[in-house]
């Protein structure tokens, strides 16, 4: 246990978190080099690849003559993401905080410092690209110094492209940064960070041992789900995962036993034995609830199914990803997905796209609301066409976050009309260090979850780090917003509004959705309406394309050709009633201006 080190790399976007990663595997000789090797070498961007997909890896290092190892955890960096940060984060005494020497301390760079110093973690300050021209190394200095309030020779200066300072901040890591704690001789106590499915041996859990000792063919059982299982194997991670006949405290590794259904598995959960089990599991579990929700369909109906098994298998390492069926006039068939914001979502969708090969389109994301109806009853509503009939509700409540913004003061201003704009109520403001400022605010989930962090990217020059927890839920006065084309209403793009905004929002959702939607054969009528009455109406005039018009009549097989392209044009398109819609109509709401 006096050997090892668990440590994780904070950063903000693009500081070079995975090139420095990649420096200490080489330096470690964990990864191969062959001599003169680039960046862009193919091998080694697989293998980059490999490390940044392992989510966990070991090294071994000799330090004074002794032989350490050193387990790095990844972390993912995003606001949506900080429970699954944390969940990282608390398997680690230590975190090594790079800023980029030409950029100097970022939002992000303060948000992760947070976290990791609520966490107790030892930090190890490092400035890297120092070796490009612009960088600033003493100025970047002196900032880390006001934030963290560190002695100037405790920040490392290092380069991931010249593997400068390499050597130091792996010293450091032995040197500074605390063995684990824990007792070898106690029940097993393991605390599961991270999961992924691999085809072949099912679901693997990735822990940290916190007390206790794992071997190959325990009986173990899941603290929060009660389940048990046999150990078939247990290892380490390094490139490949390497099996070993046991695990002790503090140490990081693998297990695999055989779960096949990803909700057995949850990240935060404990692992313990079942023979002698812990008496509590290890603190901070919580069960994520997802608060922003949006319909997945896929394009083509008969790929339902996979849509299901790809969204299982997603759910593995994306335990705060949740789905449930449900059909839409409009859509067809398709799941109610639940994200914890809008980002998570975004990726959900690229990660179907890309790992699954999967097309779907995404509905409008709302927040979760409670209904109250006039008997009294309450019903939790992920989607405004599961809200009862106007008349039968009594009130609808929506969630608020509080929301913690730091900033530079120059950019205070626009943020306070931003935020006001939103329905959001400033709680306090105070002064962090030199001329950065912390706002908090009370603000509605729902005006966050459309268009927000890229206002606020905007309105402070990318110089604003955002950060939230659900707070309450409060009453508000919400409209249904419905969209109509040629007078069928189009489940998929209704929306709840605030009443004062719903008539202007539906002008802006009418004006959106013409331009997004192409011209066709006949003229299209877009409305808004609020109940029965018709808020808003624009018209798409038709057009008559005739895609073999060039052809001079004479050459058949090129008129089917273009027929053809035609019709795969169509694909990524909605039939509506007879109105062909596309992906990015659904999503109308999140552009408007
Ligand atoms: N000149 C120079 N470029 C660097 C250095 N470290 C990283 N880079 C470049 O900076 C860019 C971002 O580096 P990454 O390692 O991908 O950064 P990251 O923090 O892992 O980025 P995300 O994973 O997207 O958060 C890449 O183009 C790297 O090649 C360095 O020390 N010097």
């Amino acid at each position: 246990m006096n050997h090892i080190r668990n440590f994780c790399i904070i950063a903000h976007i693009d500081h070079g978190k995975s090139t420095l990663a990649d420096r200490l595997l080489e330096y470690t000789k964990t990864i191969q080099v062959t001599e003169g090797q680039m960046l862009d070498n193919m091998d080694l961007e697989r293998e980059r690849g490999i490390t940044i997909k392992s989510h966990a890896i070991q090294m071994e290092y000799m330090y004074n003559g002794e032989n350490y190892i050193l387990n790095l955890i990844d972390t993912p960096g995003h606001v949506d993401f900080s429970y699954e940060v944390s969940r990282s984060i608390a398997a680690c005494e230590g975190a090594l905080l790079v800023v980029d020497a030409t950029q100097g301390v970022q939002a992000q760079t303060i948000s992760n410092l947070y976290m990791a110093i609520d966490h107790n973690l030892e930090i190890i300050p490092v400035i890297n690209k120092i070796d490009m021209p612009s960088a600033m190394p003493d100025e970047v200095e002196d900032e880390i110094i006001d934030l963290i309030g560190c002695e100037r020779s405790d920040i490392i200066r290092a380069s991931g492209k010249t593997g400068e300072g390499v050597e130091d901040i792996l010293n450091a890591v032995v040197a500074r940064i605390p063995h684990p704690q824990g007792d070898e001789r106690a029940p097993l106590q393991a605390l599961i960070f991270d999961s992924v499915f691999n085809s072949f041996r099912g679901i693997i859990a990735y822990f940290k041992i916190e007390n206790g000792t794992i071997r190959k063919g325990d009986k173990v059982k899941f603290f929060n789900t009660g389940m048990e299982y046999v150990a078939d194997e247990v290892g380490v991670l390094k490139m490949d995962m390497i099996p070993c006949g046991e695990l002790s405290t503090g140490n990081v590794g693998y297990i695999i036993s055989g779960i096949k259904d990803s909700k057995e598995v949850k990240v935060g959960d404990t692992i313990t034995h079942v023979a002698r089990p812990c008496e509590k599991a290890i603190e901070g579990f919580q069960e994520v609830k997802p608060m922003v929700f949006a319909g997945v369909y896929p394009i083509d109906p008969s790929e339902y199914e996979n849509l299901r098994a790809s969204l299982e298998k997603l759910q593995l390492n994306d335990a705060s990803l949740t789905f449930s069926p449900e059909s839409s006039i409009a859509l067809g068939f398709g799941f109610r997905c639940g994200f914890l914001g809008l980002l998570h979502m975004e990726i959900v969708q690229e990660r179907l796209d890309r790992e699954f090969n999967m097309d779907v389109i995404t509905t409008v994301p709302n927040v979760s609301y409670m209904c109250y109806d006039k008997q009294g009853g309450e019903k939790e509503v992920h989607n405004p066409s599961g809200l009862p009939e106007q008349t039968m509700i009594d009130h609808i409540e929506e969630p608020y976050i509080r929301a913690s913004i730091i900033t530079a003061a120059d950019y205070i201003g626009p943020i306070m009309t931003l935020c006001l704009d939103k329905r959001g109520e400033l709680i306090d403001q105070q002064y962090v260090s030199g001329n950065r400022v912390e706002l908090h605010f009370m603000l509605p989930l729902g005006e966050i979850v459309i268009d927000f962090y890229d206002k606020l990217k905007s309105i402070s020059k990318g110089y604003a780090s955002f950060d939230y927890h659900i707070d309450c839920f409060r009453p508000s006065k919400l409209a249904k917003l419905d969209i109509l084309l040629n007078g069928e209403p189009v489940d998929a793009l209704s929306t709840l509004t605030h009443q004062d905004n719903a008539v202007v929002f539906g002008r802006r959702m009418c004006e959106k959705l013409k331009e997004l939607i192409p011209r066709q054969q006949f003229d299209i009528a877009i409305q808004a309406a609020i109940g029965a009455k018709i808020v808003a109406r624009e018209t798409i005039k038709c057009v008559r394309k005739d895609v073999t018009a060039k052809c001079y009549g004479g050459d058949v097989s090129r008129k089917r050709k273009l027929l053809e392209k035609q019709k795969k044009g169509k694909k990524r398109m909605k039939q509506i009633g007879n109105v062909e819609v596309p992906q990015k109509a659904f999503l109308a709401v999140l552009k408007l201006d």
